[in-house]
């Protein structure tokens, strides 16, 4: 199978010398990997060429036989402004280059100028190109919100609306070759977006996922980049990185928040230059993979305490998507617990159990500091020691109660704080006022005291003291 080209689009190199163009294009492929590169010699074709719409970036000489460089420019600018050009000149002028940039050049630079500061601003335009073609794609999506490819998402349960955007966005950024930063608590399925985005990216390579929490610095770089045999004591063998093994595929970084600041320094080398070094090799090895990131962290956060690099925090967060915790999607709660008790049932050889009434409701009830992860453990957890046909309420309650003990932020869910007497003339009375509150508890919770108390926010006890107090004799 052939290598993909990168990038997406062409750069087309154009100069009346052939020699020119042919050490140019080598110079780019070395130092840059940039393979898609088509060359023209004659300015007269250029525009033909560019008409053909598979250019993205023009690297155009100045002084040509027939049409100029600068004429050619303003051509560019006004036919295909959509396309950088980059002009690439013998003349060493200060004039020249400001003309050049006013008639809409990206960059300039000349002949004589080190390699490096040209295949720098070469890469400056080739992904200056890469982000307007994903706010392109972004916003021909904005007129239609509904998800082209729900396949991709299939493994994610949810009926969610914070969700459907997320996917929309999913979508939108899968093909993009810019780091994409994917946040949200623990347990909310920000792995399973991951998966999503790699399936839509359309690379034929694997996703390989590496938990950079706990990674010191040397091991990170042993982990990403490899070795070659001999490079430290006890490398007997060539290890090949994460990097290569995710080449032409995703390389899903877990857990970016905790990486050290000699790491991060890392990456972000990784990121801008798209080169790393074996540890112990002296020739640079060409970064192939798409880069995603997670973190349960707020970045911005440890970026103002000064734990995390701005530099690489503003490259990460190019394409960001947040996943929402659970507790502010409740009514994938139903939907996920159908999907567990299913999940788990099969997994643990057992016929799907039936849920007691009220269990998504009581569900429903706790914030969930650990997400669908929490939930789908509690699911796992009371398929497991269940015997009848009708699951327990039991395993749950005291999963929550376990939860609350341990100061997990599990308590209840503050409800709505609106004022239900709001529109009253005349109150009922305070009794009256508590006798209706718990009918319409014990309602809700399908008669289930334990549930009840809770939506009210007392226990079991007082609940029971007030219904016995209630009854006539
Ligand atoms: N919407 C969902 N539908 C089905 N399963 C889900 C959903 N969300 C999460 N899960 C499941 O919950 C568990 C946790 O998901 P995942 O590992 O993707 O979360 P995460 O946000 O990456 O967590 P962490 O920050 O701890 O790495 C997995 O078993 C996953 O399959």
């Amino acid at each position: 199978m052939s290598e993909p080209l990168y990038p997406d689009f062409g750069i087309l190199l154009v100069d009346d010398e052939p020699d020119w163009l042919g050490s140019l294009s080598l110079t780019l492929e070395s130092c840059a990997g940039i393979t898609n590169i088509a060359t023209c010699n004659d300015s007269r074709q250029v525009m033909a060429i560019l008409d053909q719409g598979q250019i993205g970036l023009v690297l155009l000489d100045l002084t040509m036989p027939h049409l100029s460089g600068e004429e050619l420019l303003e051509q560019i600018a006004e036919r295909h402004p959509e396309i950088a050009s980059i002009v690439i000149s013998g003349l060493n002028q200060v004039e020249t280059a400001v003309n050049c940039m006013r008639r809409g050049a990206f960059d300039y630079f000349v002949k004589t100028d080190d390699d490096d500061r040209m295949v720098n601003g070469v890469l400056r335009a080739v992904r200056m190109q890469e982000l307007q073609r994903d706010h392109r794609e972004m916003a021909s999506r904005f007129g239609s919100p509904e998800v082209r490819h729900p396949e991709a998402f299939s493994a994610i349960v949810t009926n969610d609306r914070a969700m459907q955007a997320v996917f929309t966005y999913a979508e939108a950024v899968a093909r993009s070759p810019q780091p994409l930063l994917i946040t949200g608590e623990s347990g909310v399925g920000k792995e399973l977006v991951a998966r999503a985005v790699h399936a839509l990216s359309g690379c034929r390579g694997k996703l390989v996922t590496v938990n950079v929490a706990g990674l010191d610095d040397t091991v990170f770089a042993d982990t990403l980049f490899g070795h070659v045999r001999g490079a430290f004591t006890g490398a007997e063998q060539v290890r090949r990185g994460m990097v290569e093994e995710a080449a032409d595929g995703t390389l899903f970084l877990d857990e970016i928040g905790d990486l050290s600041i000699p790491s991060q320094v890392k990456l972000l080398r990784l990121l801008q230059e798209g080169e790393y070094f074996p540890l112990g090799c002296d020739l640079p090895k060409r970064l192939k993979a798409r880069i995603i990131v997670a973190t349960h962290q707020d970045l911005a956060v440890k970026e103002t305490a000064g734990a995390f690099r701005r530099d690489l925090y503003y490259r990460l967060r190019t394409h960001h998507l947040h996943v929402p915790p659970l507790r502010e999607r409740r009514g994938d709660i139903p939907l996920l617990l159908d999907h567990f008790l299913e999940e788990a049932a099969r997994a643990l050889g057992k016929k799907k159990p039936t849920p007691p009434k009220g269990l998504a409701q009581f569900l429903a009830t706790y914030t969930f500091p650990g997400n669908v992860r929490e939930l789908k453990a509690m699911i796992y957890d009371a398929v497991s020691v269940h015997r009848d046909r009708m699951l327990s309420m039991e395993s749950f309650i005291k999963a929550v109660e376990r939860s609350q003990k341990q100061g997990g932020g599990g308590a209840v869910a503050p409800a709505a704080r609106q004022n239900p007497f709001a529109g009253f003339d005349e109150l009922p009375t305070f009794s009256d006022a508590a006798a209706f509150l718990v009918m319409e508890a014990l309602d809700r919770a399908n008669g289930n005291q334990t549930l009840a108390a809770r939506l009210l926010g007392i226990s079991q006890p007082a609940l029971s003291k007030r219904l016995k107090m209630r009854q006539p004799g």
